[in-house]
């Protein structure tokens, strides 16, 4: 009886209800796991684990379970997973009414094999929807969207709110860890502003057992905070140093995943990590299964240049002969995001539409 209770204990932490469980015997990344209530609560050690993991590798699960806050941002994600199932139903042609790529805008749909994963032109194996902050808040002009995700815009604007709220919180703590003048970072992206911040909806389908390959390409996310909520396993996380090899990260129920990207490594001159992931099948018996995601990518302001903060001594000076790229964030992102679509990358080029994979690697001293 103990025995078995202390099982049903270990797969709830573990395993979400209804979805095969995630195998054992597969590497995964030992990252930090913060809790929402203590960051929130102002605790100086969890402060400290967070300023940690933003410089170690840059990914850390977020327990969302432990807070009011949180349990909303929970209860808003489980609503959207939903709907994000209904929008994949949807026919191929009326889905691809809403490709904005085109019209220079990653907003919008991307059908699979619709952007390439490498430098050998292989093709991705998922399909994704972006759905527009400042469109969902008021912000800006609606965009055309399918009608599932007219009748759920209220739905959106409250996952918005709070990853948004979740976002502040993240760059706040991390404002205070880096000793820069108050508000420095929250200011780069008020809630208000113009910014390619966006809600991502991703559907994989399970792949054929003899031919299973990377479904998204090895990438650092661009922008300045990313929270993640997935189910099955699949994302992998490639740790700093030479000989590193991928890792799953092991999906936690009533967790989010939460990673950097590119810039806060620029804000921070290279101190913060934004680490180089991917999605490949899921491992075990989990293959067998659709695999979706819903994300919150947080990116700053769109004229934002993207370079080194000043005032603060905890961030690494330019060396000697350094030079940064003048680029404000909506022209990076941009180039980032549609770099790789297959009717863009020759015009922009793959290798041009890089991140921080390099700094990431933490290979060149
Ligand atoms: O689906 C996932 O787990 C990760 C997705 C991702 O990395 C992205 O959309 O940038
Ligand atoms: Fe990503």
């Amino acid at each position: 009886m103990q025995l078995q209770s202390q099982t049903d204990q270990k797969d709830i932490l573990n395993n979400f209800s209804g979805i095969p469980p995630f195998p054992d015997d597969v590497s995964t990344a030992p990252l930090l796991r913060l809790s929402s209530e203590k960051l929130l609560a102002g605790d100086p050690i969890e402060y400290k684990r967070l300023f940690q993991a933003s410089t170690d590798i840059g990914f850390f699960y977020l327990d969302l379970s432990d807070s009011e806050q949180g349990s909303a941002l929970l209860g808003d994600a489980d609503n959207l997973f939903q709907v994000g199932e209904r929008l994949f139903e949807l026919s191929l042609e009326e889905k691809k009414k809403y490709d904005l790529s085109g019209e220079n805008s990653y907003f919008g749909y991307k059908a699979q094999g619709a952007a390439v994963i490498d430098k050998q032109g292989n093709l991705d194996r998922n399909e994704f929807y972006n759905v527009s902050k400042d469109d969902i808040l008021g912000i800006s002009d609606p965009l055309p969207a399918p009608e599932t995700l007219h009748q759920n815009r209220a739905r959106l604007a409250s996952f918005m709110q709070g990853s948004h709220a979740t976002v502040t919180l993240i760059l706040d703590i991390l404002n205070d860890q880096l000793a820069l003048p108050k508000d420095t970072l929250q200011n780069l992206h008020r809630q208000q502003a113009i910014s390619g911040d966006q809600v991502r909806f991703i559907k994989a389908p399970p792949q054929p057992v003899d031919d299973r390959r990377t479904a998204m390409g090895q990438h650092t996310d661009f922008g300045s905070v990313t929270i993640l909520f997935n189910r099955l396993g699949g994302l992998q996380v490639l740790p700093p140093g030479a000989d590193a090899e991928w890792v799953y990260v092991r999906p936690l129920p009533g967790h989010a995943i939460v990673n950097l990207g590119d810039a806060m490594v620029k804000f921070t001159n290279g101190l913060f990590r934004s680490n180089i992931h991917r999605v490949v099948a899921p491992p075990g018996l989990q293959a067998r299964s659709t695999r979706y995601s819903l994300v919150y990518f947080a990116r700053p302001e769109d004229s934002v240049m993207l370079r080194r903060l000043e005032g603060s001594d905890r961030i690494p000076v330019m060396e000697d002969g350094q030079t940064e790229e003048e680029m404000n964030s909506k022209d990076w992102i941009i180039r980032r995001a549609l770099g790789h679509r297959v009717g863009r990358v020759n015009e922009i080029g793959f290798e041009k539409s890089a991140g921080t994979e390099e700094l990431s690697r933490r290979i060149k001293a």
